[in-house]
């Protein structure tokens, strides 16, 4: 009779969470700023009960997303993509309004806003002020290009390393790996290398530290999505409590060398003579101060703020680079044999050339910085990017001249334009040379051929060149500034991992996995072997 009880007890109990819960999210849901029903919606619709069933397709985003581009951005029109599992409604906007939308200013349509909206500002990166004020990403704007000659003489020391740290030496048997796998273990040190220099990056505790915390935003993130509104602070501030934890087992690694640094670099500016032969490290620390000092930011030269920043540079590097590399291993290995080839003669040539790593040789790397590209084209690893939140209390309007609430998100179609077969032939195919062709004839062309040649055109197929068709990076003022660090970071892997080690081909690709608006990337085993003579272009290159 007592158990009875007990367990009526438990059902009822259960039963007014789930009904509170229920609720509470079908509240939020229809009570959150929607976008306008006067513009067509994807799904099964706009009511209670279409928007109700949107809530709990899992799976369907992908497939309404390039439904509404047929049938509406390329006609110039917006559509609404349903709110999904706690995910806002967007509206996306079609290629041909989208220099509308890049021209609006931050006080509009607002970048900050929408991904302190979508990551969950308030309870993910240690404190609020970290994305509402996000001036990490500012110091990367203003620094990292002019730090790239800097950046790649220690991706050159970096790389070896971390790739046989993770690939291993063994030249007699093959090892299995599993490629995303392989890339979260490789992509934190290397990131890390311009973010906090050569000793840390290879600091297991402190890169364990770092993926914890971006793990933990990525659960927090998603519960959250999940739950209502009036329960996040409680939750969320349960929830954060797991990243506040790793922020600070990262700490004591990074507050001892940022205390360090900053005293060093005072002395210098002292011209303390014992630092003459000092040089400053070029790294996301020596950039942070520089960057707060000259623009009297005084509390963005505080070791702790620093400390702090370093958190979300790393969760908006680490996932993508991953993800980027594992679609560019899967479609090399999955293509023909001469395209694994023909990028090993290339790295091989281009490293005989230069005589190592430079900038110029990177830059001529047209068929590594092509495969790149072709796999973010091919295999998209989001449905929408750019995402702007609406920030003028009086709402916007739009080309087309439909008024647009406060509050509403607008993002791009970046899967469908990817896809595209009226912007790219034989858009289903991986084509690892696509970008890569034209620029090899330019370079084999006669001087005065060169002349009359259409460089710009060739200019804008580059990994790192963003377009209103082209925004694995985002584009705009806005446009990823990590890109350039990517670039040389990938190109450099690639190369490394080619010319010292053989790869089994891929027999199949892994299937895609969509939920919601994100790929899960499913595992995908290959099995590589050290050479024992680096690649030295006469031999079949796949074994
Ligand atoms: C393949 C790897 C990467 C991809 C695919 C990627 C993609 C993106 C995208 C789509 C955006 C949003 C652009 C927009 O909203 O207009 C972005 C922004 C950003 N990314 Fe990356 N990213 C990558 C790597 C990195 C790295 C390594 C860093 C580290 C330095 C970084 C730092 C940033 C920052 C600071 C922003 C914000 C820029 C702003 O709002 O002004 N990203 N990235």
């Amino acid at each position: 009779m007592v158990g009875d009880e007990s367990l009526l007890s438990l059902r009822v109990v259960a039963g007014a969470i789930a009904t509170y819960w229920v609720t509470a999210t079908l509240y939020h849901l229809f009570n959150t700023q929607q976008p306008p029903t006067s513009i067509p919606w994807l799904g099964y619709g706009k009511g209670w009960v279409a928007s109700s069933r949107n809530f709990f397709a899992l799976t369907k985003s992908k497939e309404w997303l390039l439904a509404g581009y047929e049938k509406y951005s390329k006609k110039n029109k917006i559509f609404v993509l349903p709110a999904t599992l706690g995910m806002r409604a967007e509206i996306v906007i079609p290629r041909a309004q989208m220099s509308w939308m890049f021209d609006q200013p931050d006080s509009v349509l607002s970048t900050s806003a929408a991904r302190y909206e979508i990551l969950q500002g308030d309870y993910c990166f240690v404190e609020p002020i970290i994305l509402r004020d996000p001036y990490h990403e500012h110091v990367v704007h203003k620094n990292l290009v002019r730090n790239l000659n800097a950046i790649i003489s220690d991706l050159a020391k970096e790389v070896p390393v971390a790739v046989q740290t993770i690939c291993g030496m063994d030249m007699e048997s093959w090892t299995k790996v599993e490629v995303m796998d392989v890339f979260m273990k490789m992509i934190p040190s290397l990131t890390n290398r311009m973010l906090v220099g050569p000793t840390l990056c290879r600091e297991p505790k402190y890169l364990d530290a770092v993926l914890s915390f971006t793990t933990d935003v990525i659960r927090t993130q998603t519960i959250l999505f999940l739950l209502p509104k009036a329960i996040h602070p409680l939750v969320g501030s349960l929830l954060s409590l797991a990243s506040k934890y790793h922020y600070w087992l990262s700490s004591r690694f990074t507050l001892p060398l940022i205390r360090k640094r900053l005293e060093d670099l005072r002395k210098k500016d002292a011209e303390d003579s014992e630092y003459n032969a000092w040089e400053e490290p070029h790294d996301f620390v020596t950039w942070s101060y520089r960057t707060a000092m000259a623009e009297g930011r005084l509390d963005e030269a505080l070791p702790v703020r620093i400390a702090k920043r370093i958190m979300p540079l790393n969760f908006a590097a680490i996932h993508t680079t991953s993800l980027t590399a594992y679609e560019t291993m899967i479609n090399v290995l999955s293509a023909d044999p001469s395209v694994i080839e023909s990028l090993r003669e290339e790295a091989y040539r281009v490293l005989q050339e230069e005589g190592g790593w430079t900038k110029q040789g990177l830059s001529r790397m047209h068929r590594m910085d092509s495969a790149i590209r072709e796999s973010q084209r091919a295999s998209p690893i989001a449905l929408t990017f750019i995402h702007r939140k609406v920030v003028t209390k009086e709402g916007i309007v739009t080309p087309e001249g439909v008024h647009v609430k406060y509050g509403a998100l607008l993002s791009c179609p970046w899967t469908p334009l990817a896809l595209d077969g009226d912007i790219h032939t034989d858009a289903a195919k991986f084509d690892a040379f696509r970008y890569s062709r034209a620029r090899e004839e330019y370079d084999a062309m006669k001087p005065e051929k060169k002349e009359k040649a259409d460089t710009l055109k060739l200019k804008q197929t580059g990994l790192v060149t963003t377009s209103d068709s082209h925004l694995p990076f985002g584009h705009g003022r806005h446009a990823c500034p990590g890109r350039f660090f990517v670039s040389h970071e990938l190109k450099m892997i690639f190369a490394h991992m080619l010319l010292n080690y053989d790869f089994k081909p891929l027999e199949e690709k892994p299937k895609k996995f969509w939920v919601v608006r994100f790929q899960v990337p499913l595992a995908a085993y290959i099995e590589v072997k050290r050479r024992r003579t680096a690649w030295q272009g006469t031999e079949r290159a796949l074994v």
